[in-house]
């Protein structure tokens, strides 16, 4: 009887002690969000992630930001890419600007290196609406939508992009596989954007909550890019399947013979 009463005792300290594990470490980070005027613990992340993946926030970096909303990872970002600060209150929001455009062709650049520039560009992309980040670029629209695509490239007038992240996420249903579903569908369209509007040399950050279809996608993002790296920041939940891939080397489309060559010279060594 003791025995027995012994092992349900610790079999459900145990859970308690992960459970509160859990729960500490999920709330450090959002008191520290408070703490330091954050509008998300995700500032963390990526702030985590540009650190370990060679600083790819450059100062005069242009960045598209998919799934800003509430804005943790655009405010991680102007501070890095040193943005034209604009004083107002609002937003520069695409439709602000004209409502009946067309958007603009890529330029596509030959060099795999990052244009010279004092001060950065920021689009940040959500179907919510958010606080504005001072001397960003706000495009309201769904990422399933082609509208919310021509939105971003009149944004970018012309340019292309060092840098796009996606920490797009449905809401959760509580149900794996459906949960896994559709943040692979928003990974893809995220992806979709990356190959049309990054530089060569560009880099990808996005947000997947694993499920097995990552694998896949990770393939796909090897076929694009030179290095893939799959990375889980300390301030994720450890209960979380939520995993960022980090894709640096961007190859265009038109030189990716260049890739699969490159490729094989790694090897090669
Ligand atoms: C985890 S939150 C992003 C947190 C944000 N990156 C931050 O640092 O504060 C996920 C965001 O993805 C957005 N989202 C989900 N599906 C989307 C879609 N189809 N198009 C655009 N945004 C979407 C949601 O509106 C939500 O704001």
């Amino acid at each position: 009887m003791l025995r027995s009463v012994s092992r349900v005792h610790r079999v459900s300290t145990r859970g308690f002690t992960t459970q509160w594990k859990q729960q500490r470490d999920a709330d450090v980070y959002a008191y520290r969000a408070i703490k330091e005027g954050m509008r998300s613990r995700a500032a963390y992340k990526l702030d985590e992630i540009n650190k370990r993946f060679g600083n790819f926030l450059r100062q005069g970096a242009i960045v598209v930001d998919l799934g800003a909303a509430p804005g943790g990872f655009s405010v991680v970002a102007s501070k890095h890419i040193h943005l034209k600060s604009i004083t107002h209150d609002r937003w520069n929001s695409i439709e602000d600007m004209d409502s009946h455009f067309a958007p603009a062709d890529i330029a596509r650049s030959v060099g795999g290196m990052q244009v010279r520039r004092k001060f950065g560009q920021l689009i940040c992309v959500d179907k919510q609406d958010m606080d504005p980040v001072p001397g960003a670029v706000f495009v309201r629209g769904d990422m399933n939508t082609d509208n919310t695509y021509q939105k971003i490239l009149y944004a970018l007038n012309g340019k292309e992009a060092d840098v796009v992240i996606s920490d797009m996420a449905p809401s959760t249903t509580g149900q794996k596989e459906q949960d896994h579903f559709q943040i692979m569908q928003l990974a893809e369209e995220a992806l979709h954007v990356a190959d049309k509007v990054l530089r060569n040399g560009g880099t990808f950050c996005c947000k997947i909550f694993s499920g097995g279809d990552e694998v896949d996608f990770r393939k796909d993002l090897e076929s694009s890019f030179l290095k893939v790296k799959g990375f889980k920041p300390a301030a994720s939940r450890k209960s979380s399947k939520e995993i960022y891939y980090i894709a640096k080397g961007f190859v265009p489309a038109h030189l990716t013979t260049e890739l699969s060559d490159a490729k094989q010279d790694d090897h090669g060594e």
